[in-house]
Parts: structure tokens; sequence; C-alpha cells
């Protein structure tokens, strides 16, 4: 394995920092176990250089040209471009996904991130309100200090998705990677220096989650964006709601993805694959809980099974490889637990349900059939390469399971009747929903969740709303009219 051991743990105000101080996170390769890095825990000495040089890149950052910012963020979507190959290697050592998937949609779609908002940065402006004589002028301001809060399973790509429209509006932002994947936004935060961002705009700060959590209750930090679960999300959201933070909460899900009797069973199939097995299941949009028709459900299963089979497991640096293993060996056994829950519930275990012989910590595509909505295999986000099988007779019959969870993150129906397609669309209770596809999220496209899903929206324009506040402007011209 190559070297990936960073020059420091952190890296603010332009440079890496270290301090051994802190408690040891080690870096582990999923594939083998081996630990590949030895990270340190930020101290409270380093997340006070985080927020002073954030705090202060800030006001710097704010005062430049919209143009000249926007130009900093396209530069920094042009360094991640050429340094694609070498990204994706550091990003599939970083979270075991397969290089064949970490080419196409980490730093490339961090890039896609940077091109929209750096595109967007010199658009943003206020409006005039007329008012006979009078009027109002809006300006729409940064926050200030934001903090990034990221999940494992994309470090590249959350931290672009956060930091680029953050910086557009004219923010700072310290960036807390996930502890399990602690190594790609250290080189994020290397582009921007390179791209011309002042130090301090983009600072690292690794650790558990106290160091995150005691950013969120800091005076100087204005707004948390958390990739979580649920339950993280409950404590920040509170956390931040005690100082009036601005939050987005993009969170876990179970998302159900419906295939009705006239859809071309293929695409359906393909659409299956990619919402269940992609990044071995560690997706929070996926679509786990897949209701077929009964009419088409044999031939559904027939042809998702077959293909499942050819699914090739091994070497996330292997481009041949499909299926990488699970983030950590914690995650591998909490879905081993949930795959002995559905058997003892009832479900049917139609492929796969094993964790293979040897190191790394694999786990083969995981097919149940004959699943029901009160299992906790079709009620409980997994996050791993479990595919359920639900089946259903008509489309109120599943609209209204499908809708019946706590989470709302995204849905996916396929059916060739698209006046169908636009009817059940808009019942389903999701804020991203695809028909005839499954899981593309375009920049161009607002991405988050309802219900217990989240807060908030990523990508696209509604990610501005986010990242800025609007200050009204009254102007009188006339006198001043007062009682006495
Ligand atoms: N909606 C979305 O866009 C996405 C959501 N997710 C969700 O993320 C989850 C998996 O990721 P995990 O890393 O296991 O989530 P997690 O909730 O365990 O951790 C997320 C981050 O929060 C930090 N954290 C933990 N406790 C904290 C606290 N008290 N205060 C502040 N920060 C704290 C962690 O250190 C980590 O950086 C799944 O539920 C998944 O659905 C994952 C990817 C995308």
């Amino acid at each position: 394995m190559k070297n990936v051991q960073p020059k420091g743990s952190h890296f603010i105000d332009g440079a890496y920092v270290e301090d051994t101080a802190g408690r040891e996170i080690p870096c582990v390769y999923a594939a083998t176990g081996e630990t590949v890095a030895t990270l340190h825990a930020a101290t409270p000495a380093v997340v006070e250089q985080a927020l002073a040089s954030a705090a202060r890149a800030q006001k710097e950052w704010a005062a430049l040209a919209p143009v000249a910012r926007g130009r900093v963020l396209s530069r920094a979507a042009a360094i991640l471009r050429e340094r694609n190959e070498e990204l994706s290697e550091l990003e599939s050592i970083d979270t075991g996904k397969p290089i064949q998937e970490t080419l196409v949609a980490d730093a490339a779609s961090g890039a896609e991130a940077l091109e929209y908002y750096g595109g967007l940065t010199a658009t943003l402006t206020g409006e005039t309100v007329p008012l006979g004589g009078d009027f109002v002028y809006t300006i729409r301001e940064p926050l200030g200090v934001c903090l990034g809060i990221g999940a494992w399973n994309y470090p590249t790509q959350i931290a672009c998705w956060k930091a680029a429209p953050a910086l557009a509006c004219g923010n700072a932002m310290v960036f807390k990677p996930s502890e399990v994947t602690p190594l790609c936004a250290l080189k994020l935060a290397e582009i921007f220096i390179e791209a011309g961002a002042p130090a301090g705009l983009f600072n690292v700060v690794n650790g558990y989650g106290d160091a995150a959590a005691s950013m969120v209750s800091d005076p100087r930090v204005a707004k948390v964006s958390l990739t979580g679960s649920v339950p993280t999300g409950q404590k920040v959201y509170a956390a931040a709601a005690e100082g009036m933070r601005h939050v987005t909460m993009e969170l876990g899900g179970k998302s159900p993805l419906i295939i009705f009797e006239d859809a071309d069973i293929e695409n359906a199939v393909s659409a299956a694959i990619n919402a269940n097995f992609y990044s071995t299941g560690q997706i929070c949009s996926n679509g786990t809980r897949v209701f077929v028709h009964e009419a088409i459900v044999d031939e559904f299963t027939e042809r998702l099974l077959e293909r499942t089979r050819k699914a090739i497991i091994g070497d996330p640096l292997d481009p041949e490889t499909q299926i990488g293993p699970m983030i950590t060996d914690v995650q591998r056994q909490k879905v081993l637990e949930y795959i002995e829950i559905g058997k003892a519930e009832g479900a049917e275990l139609l492929l796969g349900g094993h964790a293979p012989e040897g190191a790394g910590y694999y786990i083969e595509p995981t097919v149940f059939g004959n699943v029901t909505d009160e299992m906790r295999i079709a009620r409980e986000e997994i996050f791993g390469p479990v595919l359920s099988i639900l089946t259903f007779g008509d489309e109120a019959e599943v609209v209204a399971r499908a809708n019946d969870t706590e989470f709302g993150l995204a849905a996916g129906l396929f059916t060739k009747d698209f006046t169908r397609a636009h009817r059940v669309v808009a019942q389903l209770q999701a804020g991203t929903c695809w028909i005839n596809e499954y899981n593309l999220t375009p920049v161009e496209a607002p991405f988050g969740g309802v219900k217990m899903s989240g807060v908030g929206r990523e990508n696209a324009r509604a990610a501005i709303e986010h990242y800025s506040q609007v200050k009204s402007v009254y102007v009188a011209m006339g006198d001043v009219a007062a009682a006495f």
C-alpha cells in the first residue's frame, strides 16, 4: 500500500497542523484491515486555531468581488479534475469503495459542485422592491463561519457539496470529516489553497463526535450542515438551536422503489441494483424497499438474482471490482445482524447473506423476498447491501405503504404510464424522486429529505438559501410622517 499518511492530522490556516496530544484516529483500509495512516483527534487548541482563522478569513473572502470568489471555486474544480485519478485512489483507500466507482462519483462530483457554484457566485444579487416612491432593496449576505460535519460514505463529495455553496455565498467553512474517513477532505483543503483561496477559508479538523460537538455550540459558528444518521442529526440540530444557528440536516432513509406491472424489467432491475449495491449499499438515498407488482415479481426477482450473482466482489483498487468491503467491521456486524433479524422475521433469503472468508470487511450482496411492511429489515436503515422485495397489488395501496415510514429522503418508480408516474410522485413523501431511474444526484437538482430525513437542501440554487441571509433596506424618498 502506498504511503497515505498525511503531513498532519488537520489542515488549518493554509497548512497542515499536528497535535499528538489528541486521541489516535487509525485509518484502516477496509479491504485488508490494515492501518494505513494514524491521525490525532483535534484538541481544544486545534479547534480554537481553526475557528479563529476561519473567522478572520471569512471577512477577507466576503470583501472580494463575487466574480473573484467564483474564479477560485472554478480553479479548485479544475485541479480536482486534473488529479481525479490520484484522488479516486485515495478515496478508495479511505472508504473501500471500488475504484470504478470513485473515478466517476467522488472528486468528479465534487468538481461539478465547484463548477456550478463557481459560475453562480457572480449572479447572487438582491432585488429592488418598488413601493410607489419609497422602495426596498435586498442584499444577500453570507452567514459567517459554517461548520460542515461529514459521514463516511462520500468523504470528498460531502466536503465539496457543503464547501462549494458555502464559499460561493462568502462564508468560510470548518469541515469535520467522519473519524473513519479522515483523509480525503485534507486534499480538498490543499487544493483550495492552490486555487487561490485565503488561508483559513476552508479548514479541516479531524476528530470524533465530541470535536464536532464543541464547534456546534461555539458562538463563532453561524451554521451547521451535517450529513449523518438521524440520532446524530437530532443531537446536532438541538445543540445548534441553542444559539439560533442555521442548519442543514442530510440524514438517513429507508426509501421505496416501486416497480409497476408495465415497467421495463431490465431497467427496473438495473435501478434496483444501483439502489442497493452501489458503494456496497452505503448510500443514504438507497431504495431498499423494492415494491414489485405481484404480476411481475417472479420475472423481476429471477433477473435480479441472475444479474446480482455475477457481481464481482474484490480488491477496491482492481478496476474489475464492482463490490468492495463495508467501511468497518462494526458496520459489517450491524448488517449481518440485520440479515439474521430478516431470517428470524420470516423473510426469504434469496441470495447472499454471508461474510466471505478472508481479510477485509466484505459482505455478499443480499436479497430478501417475501418481506412484509412490519419487519425490521423493512423499517430500519441498514446501510449495507441488503435489498428487500415486497409485493403489491394496486397503486393506492403501494403509495400508502411507501409513505408509511418515519423517513422521507428519496423514492423511485418504474412505469411506462406517465400519467401514473406524475400522479404517484405527487403523493410520495420524499425530498427527491426518480421516474424510471434511481440515485442520480446531479448538482443542478436540489437534494435533501423530508420528515426525519432532514431539513434544508444541498445542491442547485436551493442551497444558496441555506448559506446566506437576506437584508432588507427600506429607502424613504419623502418626509417622515409622525402622529405628533
Ligand atoms: N442524506 C444524506 O445526504 C446522507 C446521509 N447519510 C447518513 O449518514 C449515516 C451514516 O454515516 P455515519 O458517519 O455513520 O453517521 P454518524 O451520524 O454516526 O456520524 C456523522 C458525523 O457526525 C459526527 N458526530 C457524531 N456525534 C456527534 C455530535 N454529538 N455532535 C456533532 N457531530 C457528531 C461524526 O463524527 C461524523 O462526522 C446514515 O444514517 C446515512 O443515511 C450518509 C450519506 C448521505
